[in-house]
């Protein structure tokens, strides 16, 4: 599971992150939800251990990630679908990338299949992946370690509707097996169809944070539920 504290985080004299506390239970999917510049990915990089929280604390199954023994068989990351290097075909990245996790190099082929990709564009160069595809094949990376725990930012980027609803087929299928999915977006229809919790934030702080069913319960209107969450001034706002 996932836990963040109180988490803040500031650049300069700006509070971009600002006591963020929520929890992503094992057997769910959270959707992190909040329009640009919101903190979402400054959020899921402290989680991640890829920047260091100003204050507050946030731990993955249990520890801060910096300390877990071997994090890529604990927690499946996709932050940036497009950091992959483009001179490498896909297969070439998850064989690499099976090396580096010590995981058997067939793993990598079964992640191909998997994500759509096996075949034709797995011989193909990354550089020439459109979107979708390089989200697919980030999708590939984040679970090669057989992870218990997922971190994605934004994983329906560039994907086109069928590959919207492999995604969510796929997540759920991942959090009905005990596992634990944190996903950032934009847009809350897009993740009330998938996720069982939602933590909306705005400004860095949380706006709502609960149950999907509970939250959305009598809303008829997602876009200006969230459009009224997203840019009210949050509760003690005044300080
Ligand atoms: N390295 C940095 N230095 C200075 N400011 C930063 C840095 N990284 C992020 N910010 C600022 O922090 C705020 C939150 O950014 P963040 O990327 O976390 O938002 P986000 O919710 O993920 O947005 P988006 O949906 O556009 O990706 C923004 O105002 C951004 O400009």
């Amino acid at each position: 599971m996932i836990e963040a504290t109180s988490l803040t985080r500031r650049y300069g004299a700006t509070t971009v992150v600002d006591d963020v506390s929520f929890t992503c239970p094992p057997g769910t999917v959270t959707g992190f939800l909040g329009p640009n510049g919101a903190g979402k990915s400054t959020t899921l990089r402290m989680v991640t251990g890829l920047s260091t929280p100003d204050a507050g604390t946030a731990t993955v199954a249990g520890l801060p990630f910096r300390r877990l023994p071997n994090p890529g068989r604990v927690v499946g990351i996709m932050l940036d679908a497009s950091a992959q290097h483009g001179g490498r075909t896909g297969r070439e990245t998850l064989r690499l990338a099976a090396s580096l996790l010590d995981v058997p190099p067939g793993r990598a082929d079964d992640m191909l299949e998997l994500v759509g990709l096996a075949g034709r564009p797995a011989r193909q160069r990354v550089g020439r992946y459109s979107l979708g595809m390089r989200q697919r094949l980030g999708i590939g990376l984040a679970l090669l370690g057989d992870p218990d725990v997922l971190v994605l930012d934004e994983p329906a980027n560039g994907l086109d509707p069928d590959g919207i609803r492999w995604m969510r087929g796929l997540l759920r299928r991942f959090a009905d097996g005990g596992g634990t999915v944190l996903l950032s977006s934009h847009l809350l229809g897009e993740v009330a169809a998938v996720a069982d919790r939602l933590v909306v934030i705005a400004g860095g702080r949380v706006r709502a944070a609960g149950a999907t069913s509970e939250l959305l319960e009598g809303q008829d209107d997602l876009e200006e539920y969230y459009f009224r969450l997203t840019t009210a001034e949050p509760a003690g706002a005044a300080r």
